[in-house]
């Protein structure tokens, strides 16, 4: 499974206007449906290697770029048959299909399959559930490595529900830009491989995918405090405070101080009896404050939220200290650069009651909040208040384990605490601890994130 780095993601909405943008430019629907037909059949050629190709074609444009498809792939000589879920019921579709001048097959139960299934039945034009009857022929064809066209059909492209295809892809095309469902659970994992075909579409948009990881190598004139300062507040399970104070040294901060601990993982950390914490927050070279790692739900992390909100400091707010700050914050309207962590239990009971896509949801929390949210998961949705949004499918499945939060919340304070935009910094944090958990792969703890040896490969 895999999606392409930095590339825009656009829902079926935005994907109309950027289709009708094109129209207007002087690109016709037809070319581009020509231009997709063209990609599908590069990709189908090159999956299928000389094997034989079955195209399913449903009743809109998904269908007509598996009609354009089939008859490149005719002309280039491969062995392809097509069946029909219905008659077209677009103009496109109906010319596509005109000009394919190879027999049609019903797609029904008695369909013989073929090594490679090109799936173009729907996409991003499917309104409700496949039909039963449908659903248990294509089932009956899997098995077969499968290409699907745009989104596999039967997936939601805007991923607000969570309906699964019955074929699930191998390798599937997004024609123009990717849509939500390629990167949200449920769906993210039935897409497969996505490549993306740009068919020539400006698809500029504000949604993009996470970019690749770029190490940053301090400025030559750098010192400690001008890479950034973290104040890392500890709870009552300073364990975990100790894992983002690691974290914030490992990614690049030049100063860390673990504020009510004495359990530093490192020389190099300063940890200062908690009652200092208030003058900490008053230190003007500290860069970012992170506070709610391993601090459940109490008087004192009211008080402490309060404090580092109240010195305005840039703050990465992580379990419990997030729905601690959030009525403050949204008064605040902003006016404290902020990145939020929660993951799914911790976003529901911060922000009860959204409806739509995790992408949609994740968007106005961080309206609602006027702060980055970062919502943690296996499709990890980063979202700003001015609509940027970036999806880090696929991360990590060793991440999956307790402790990395409370890494990527001291990732998320040093890239914070270097200055600028929190939304960057907040993508740059998800990108470090994915990759560092890549290169970790199976037995990873949290602890092995910020382990020395992980260090000198990263820098073999
Ligand atoms: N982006 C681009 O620039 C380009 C996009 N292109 C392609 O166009 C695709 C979008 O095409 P599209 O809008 O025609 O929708 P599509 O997915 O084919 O399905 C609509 C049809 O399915 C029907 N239908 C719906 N649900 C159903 C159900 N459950 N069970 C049964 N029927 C159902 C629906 O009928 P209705 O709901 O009206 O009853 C309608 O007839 C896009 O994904 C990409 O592949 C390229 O060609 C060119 C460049
Ligand atoms: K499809």
């Amino acid at each position: 499974m895999s999606v392409p780095a930095n590339v825009p993601i656009l829902t079926s909405e935005a994907m109309r206007a950027a289709e009708a943008a094109c129209a207007a430019s002087g690109v016709s629907l037809s070319e581009l449906m020509d231009r997709a037909g063209a990609a599908i059949a590069d990709i189908a050629w090159r999956m299928a290697a000389g094997s034989p190709i079955l195209i399913l074609c449903g009743p809109g444009n998904n269908g007509g770029d598996g009609y354009v498809a089939a008859r490149l792939l005719a002309e280039r000589g491969a062995e392809v048959r097509v069946a029909a879920l219905a008659d077209p019921a677009t103009e496109l579709a109906r010319a596509a299909r005109a000009l394919w001048t190879g027999a049609v097959e019903p797609l029904d139960r008695d369909l013989a399959p073929a090594a490679l299934i090109v799936d173009a039945l729907f996409g991003v034009g499917l309104s409700r559930p496949l039909p039963y009857e449908l659903i248990e022929n294509l089932q009956s064809l899997a098995g077969r490595r499968v290409l699907a066209v745009d989104v596999p059909s039967g997936v939601a492209s805007d991923g607000v529900r969570d309906w699964s295809p019955p074929l699930p892809a191998d390798v599937t095309v997004a024609l123009g830009a990717l849509k939500p469902a390629h990167v949200l659970l449920p769906t993210a994992p039935h897409c497969g491989q996505v490549l993306l075909a740009r068919i020539g579409i400006d698809a500029g948009g504000t949604m993009r995918t996470l970019p690749s990881v770029s190490s940053t190598k301090p400025d030559v004139a750098a010192h400690k405090f001008s890479r950034g300062m973290v104040l890392v507040r500890a709870g009552p399970m300073p364990g975990a405070a100790g894992l983002a104070s690691a974290a914030a040294l490992r990614a690049g901060a030049g100063y860390v101080v673990l504020s009510g601990s004495d359990h530093a993982p490192f020389s190099a950390i300063i940890a200062e009896d908690g009652a200092g914490y208030a003058d900490r927050l008053g230190d003007a070279r500290i860069g970012a404050v992170i506070v709610g790692p391993g601090y459940p739900v109490s008087d004192a992390l009211d008080d402490d939220v309060m404090a580092a909100l109240d010195a305005g400091k840039p703050l990465v707010l992580d379990a419990a200290a997030i729905a601690a700050a959030l009525p403050r914050l949204h008064q605040l309207d902003g006016a404290v650069p902020a990145i939020l962590t929660p993951h799914e239990g911790e976003f529901a009971r911060a922000f009860p009651g959204l409806s739509g896509s995790k992408i949609d949801r994740a968007l106005a929390a961080a309206a609602f909040a006027q702060a980055v949210v970062v919502y943690k998961g296996a499709d990890t949705i980063i979202a700003a208040p001015d609509g940027r949004v970036v999806a880090a499918w696929p991360g990590s499945p060793w991440l999956a384990t307790a402790g990395t939060g409370d890494v990527l919340a001291g990732a998320c304070g040093a890239m914070l605490a270097r200055g600028g935009d929190a939304f960057d910094a907040a993508v740059a944090a998800v990108g470090w601890h994915i990759a560092r958990a890549a290169r970790i792969g199976p037995g990873l703890v949290a602890d092995d994130l910020v382990a020395d040896d992980l260090v000198r490969e990263c820098n073999d």
